[in-house]
């Protein structure tokens, strides 16, 4: 089972046959317990992926490799994009860096608060509520309003045409395999995006904005329009479909642990004006259990690198052009650096919490939901500001309850993007309470 070696150890058939036999079909679940069982070693090899596991090795990893999106952006459309190089990415983040600074997504918050206020009317119309589908119209609209200052709705109506194309993309035939990438309506789908994109890019260029540039105005400045166009795809996709992810998990859970939602309701009723003026203050229960939900169900569930020669990590060899996965959902869920680790805890992240017991940061707490590093990802601060003023909005306003369709919540994964989506739509009971 762990060879002597210099080798990482690889998972022998029988013991991967026996955990397909327990966890069909997930190989989430399937990887999760490898974590476990590997966590000594620091690492395993598996499927052609070396999984990082060690928090010090994947530090290591990621401060000295480049992205290893060679191959897992190879049938995507986002293929042509800085996510997928790394030659060009460090201008390209350079040159837009300011645009995504804490302070300026902050400084946006008006923008994003005008979308949540729109949303809440939207949800007030409404007993039952398909989660998923308002938090990806509400996340798109966001990225319009504060990355490219359109109103993406107003475009002809194009945003339900968009949010088809990218979940057929994304969702249908990335996380679920529904319908392949050679299929007509992946084609279809792709060639919609494709189309949609460039008409809002060339929007987005026409905006006038004398003070300072606009990101399309910088990208299409700096990579040409063709380049620019998989940027913004970038940003359409990347930036709406993962915090579109968080809120439907985040809900489920606090519908699903007792007590919590009535504690998250009176801590947004209190900062409800607070944060409408301040968009940097931080709701210290709510801050915790979105740090929390990132831990235990981590939207991206893996960092890729890859090596361009030979690495010792640890004692270990690590062959030139390997591909490297730094295994974050593995890492947030193990129990030898995280107490009950398997359980949403969402008062782990609350000061004071250490006191009663929590021995994860002595043991080396290590989050990374959003990656680390040069490649640490550029919209970070866009998603803390969006989900921490949404979901203020969402408890101040509303009550969630549980309704049957909602349960069990299962993850899939999209291995190509290294994005986690659940299997179904959440939907939630709804009652407004002010
Ligand atoms: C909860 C929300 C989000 C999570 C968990 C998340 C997570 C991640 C992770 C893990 C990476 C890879 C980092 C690495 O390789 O070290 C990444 C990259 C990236 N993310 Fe996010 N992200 C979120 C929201 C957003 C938003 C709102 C945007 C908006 C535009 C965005 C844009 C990007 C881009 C452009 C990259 C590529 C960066 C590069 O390769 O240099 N993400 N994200």
């Amino acid at each position: 089972l762990f060879p002597n070696s210099s080798t990482p150890p690889q998972p022998s058939y029988f013991l991967t046959s026996v955990l397909k036999l327990i966890y069909p079909g997930h190989e989430l679940k399937q990887l999760e317990c490898l974590t476990d069982i590997y966590f000594r070693y620091g690492l395993f090899q598996h499927g052609g992926y070396i999984y990082l596991l060690d928090p010090r090795m994947s530090q290591s990893a990621i401060n000295k490799l480049d992205k290893g999106a060679v191959e897992y952006l190879q049938n995507s459309p986002l293929s042509d994009s800085f996510l997928g190089s790394s030659d060009r990415s460090p201008e390209t983040r350079r040159a837009i860096a300011a645009i995504f600074r804490k302070s300026n997504m902050e400084a946006n918050a008006g923008k994003m608060i005008q979308v949540i206020e729109r949303t809440v009317e939207k949800i007030s119309r409404q007993s039952t509520l398909n989660v998923n589908q308002i938090s990806l119209q509400m996340a798109l609209d966001i990225v319009g309003h504060v990355l490219f200052g359109l109103e993406l709705d107003a475009l002809g109506c194009k945003q339900d045409k968009l949010i088809d194309a990218m979940m057929t993309i994304l969702h249908r035939a990335y996380a679920l395999k529904e319908i392949s990438p050679e299929s007509s309506e992946f084609k279809q789908a792709e060639k919609d995006l494709d189309t949609m994109t460039s008409q809002i890019l060339q929007s987005a260029l026409e905006v006038s904005d004398d003070v300072e540039k606009s990101l399309a105005r910088i990208l299409n400045d700096i990579t040409g329009f063709k380049e620019c166009k998989s940027n913004m795809e970038l940003f359409l996709m990347a930036g709406s479909e993962t915090t579109a992810s968080s809120i439907p998990v985040f809900l489920y859970l606090v519908v699903n642990t007792p007590g919590l939602q009535k504690e998250l309701q009176e801590e947004a009723d209190e900062y409800f004006s607070k944060l409408r003026a301040d968009a940097s203050i931080v709701p210290p229960k709510l801050e915790s259990a979105l740090r929390e939900m990132l831990r235990a169900y981590a939207i991206a569930p893996y960092i890729s690198r890859r090596t361009h020669e030979e690495m010792k990590l640890r004692d270990f060899l690590i062959p030139h052009d390997s591909s490297l996965r730094i295994f974050t959902w593995g890492i947030h869920r193990c129990p030898e650096l995280w107490p009950q680790s398997k359980t949403f805890l969402p008062g782990r992240f609350c000061p004071g919490y250490k006191s009663k017991a929590n021995t994860a940061s002595e043991r080396g707490q290590f989050w990374i939901p959003f990656g680390a590093g040069a490649r640490v990802c550029i919209g970070q601060h866009l998603a803390w500001v969006e989900l921490k003023l949404a979901l203020t909005y969402f408890l101040h306003y509303f009550t969630f309850s549980k309704v049957k369709v909602t349960e069990p919540l299962e993850f899939c994964v999209d291995w190509e993007h290294a994005v986690v989506h659940v299997d179904k739509d959440v939907v939630l009971g709804v009652a407004r309470r002010r």
